[in-house]
């Protein structure tokens, strides 16, 4: 059985070899740390989650490295901190604004039922290897110093007779086109106007760095840089599989692309390219400046995680997905059903009609049909969700959580079923009708069985 994964750069399935077995690395963008993450932005966590879970079920668990960063350095965190905490200085406004937010992210993804990865490089902690990368990409004429900035020059790449890739490769442009398409009001330190912020200065009061380059000035990286630097520091030059949303293709995966491949004299930065398509409201994606978000947080008051997360998985990961109540509600059976089947069985190995749809590039909504198939089969069933990252509760805890969610008084339920047992000894079924009735109203579903009568919370 071989893996498959859809690769951006070629623009084809192809099979997955890892450059050592005993080490498969993967680095995927993370979150920008300055608010509530949207349930948009749970889609990649999620996504790359069960890859890291099939990897490690492929390779070991010892031998897959995940790496996914924490920008906590950032404009937006900026002017958070100064709205949020004006009464103090900067630099601590922003360290409360990146831990709160930082852990809030982690409360929220645990929920959803993932797993950490085994590295969170935050940018702060990288400068110096930013610093690096900056030095070679300007002594390999790359890149340039003017007015205190660092700029890259994506046709200096393109005029280099190398082993580089191609600048525009990755996103399917031509640096041609871009060059003809790129806006006029450009800023007046850069020489052309593809060129892109590798460091700039910061102002008074801003998070600032010696810079690189031969640089006086203090200074700030850019985005794109930060990410070149923890990928090479935690996974080297050239490691399996970068992703992340669609929408990081550019600039932000051609721009990392172009940093460290021309730092390092390398073709290629990462093997396999994985992007994740949209969560979408009505046919738009889901996203901050539009406003049509709701947050992971949010959601997580009204849904357990996993019913979020097996919602998500729904849809294969390159598809966009429509985000509906009624979905969601769907989900919460589903997982109401597994839950009573399976939660509370030990496990056995995952099923091959699992494992296979996800081999050919992640088809989780294949997966989710193959485990519909095992409810004759709880064992394997409950060994196959536990691959997925589902099953985190025991039967219980789930039904008593879902109680507790209903607010429906469990004690009231029991006494009431115990008076409508008691009218069913006496033949008294009219009796026996009406608190039926009246639980059904309540919310509560009974079920009679030769041991006597169950009861759940309906959804
Ligand atoms: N609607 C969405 N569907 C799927 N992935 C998304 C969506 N919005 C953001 N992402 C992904 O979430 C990750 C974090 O992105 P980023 O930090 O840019 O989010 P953001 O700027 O808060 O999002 P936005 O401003 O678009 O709401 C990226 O991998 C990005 O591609
Ligand atoms: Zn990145």
């Amino acid at each position: 059985m071989e893996l498959r994964l859809y690769d951006t750069l070629s623009r084809e399935k192809r099979t997955f070899v890892p450059l050592d077995a005993n080490n498969v690395r993967m680095y995927v963008c993370g979150p920008t740390v300055y608010d509530f993450a949207h349930i948009g932005n749970a889609r990649p966590v999620i996504v790359f989650d069960v890859l890291f879970r099939l990897l490690r079920h492929l390779y070991g668990e010892a031998h897959v490295k995940y790496v996914r960063n924490i920008t906590d350095v950032d404009d937006k965190i900026n002017d958070r901190a100064a709205r949020d905490f004006p009464g103090l200085p900067l630099n601590e406004a922003i360290r409360k604004v990146t831990e709160q937010t930082g852990k809030q992210f982690h409360a929220d993804v645990d929920a959803l039922g993932c797993l950490r990865p085994t590295v969170e490089p935050r940018a702060t902690e990288h400068i110096g290897e930013m610093r690096e990368i900056i030095e070679r990409l300007v002594a390999g004429g790359f890149a340039y110093v003017a007015e205190d900035h660092v700029l890259f020059s994506p046709q200096a790449m393109n005029a280099a007779n190398s082993v580089l890739p191609r600048y525009g490769a990755l996103s399917n442009r031509s640096l041609d086109e871009m060059i003809a398409g790129a806006r006029v009001d450009v800023a007046p330190y850069k020489k052309d106007n593809t060129d892109f912020v590798l460091w700039k200065p910061s102002k008074p009061g801003e998070p600032s760095w010696p810079s690189p380059a031969g640089i006086a000035a203090q200074g700030r990286p850019g985005w794109h840089i930060e990410c070149s630097a923890m990928a090479w520091k935690h996974l080297g030059e050239h490691f399996d599989i970068h992703g992340g949303g669609i929408d990081l293709v550019f600039p932000h995966h051609e721009n990392e692309v172009a940093q460290t491949c021309c730092a390092f004299h390398r073709e290629r930065m990462a093997n396999t390219w994985m992007h994740n398509g949209f969560l979408q409201v009505e046919g738009e994606k889901m996203s901050k400046s539009l406003g049509n978000f709701i947050t992971i947080h949010e959601l997580l008051a009204d849904w357990p995680g996993e019913v979020l997360r097996l919602n998500m998985l729904k849809t294969q990961y390159r598809s966009p997905i429509d985000w509906t109540m009624k979905s969601l509600e769907e989900s919460a059976k589903t997982l109401d059903d597994w839950y009573r089947v399976a939660a509370d069985v030990a496990p056995t190995e995952p099923a091959a009609s699992v494992i296979e749809p996800l081999l050919d590039d992640l088809n989780t909504p294949q997966a989710i049909t193959a485990l519909h198939g095992l409810r004759g089969d709880a064992a394997a069933l409950s060994g196959s969700l536990r691959l997925l990252g589902f099953l985190a509760e025991s039967a219980a805890q789930w039904e008593g959580r879902k109680q507790q969610a209903s607010g429906v008084d469990a004690k009231e339920v029991e006494r009431l079923i115990a008076e409508r047992t008691a009218a069913r000894s006496r033949k008294d079924f009219k009796e026996s009708d009406r608190i039926r009735d009246l639980l059904a109203a309540m919310g509560v579903a009974i079920k009679d069985s030769k041991e006597g009568t169950t009861w759940e919370i309906a959804r």
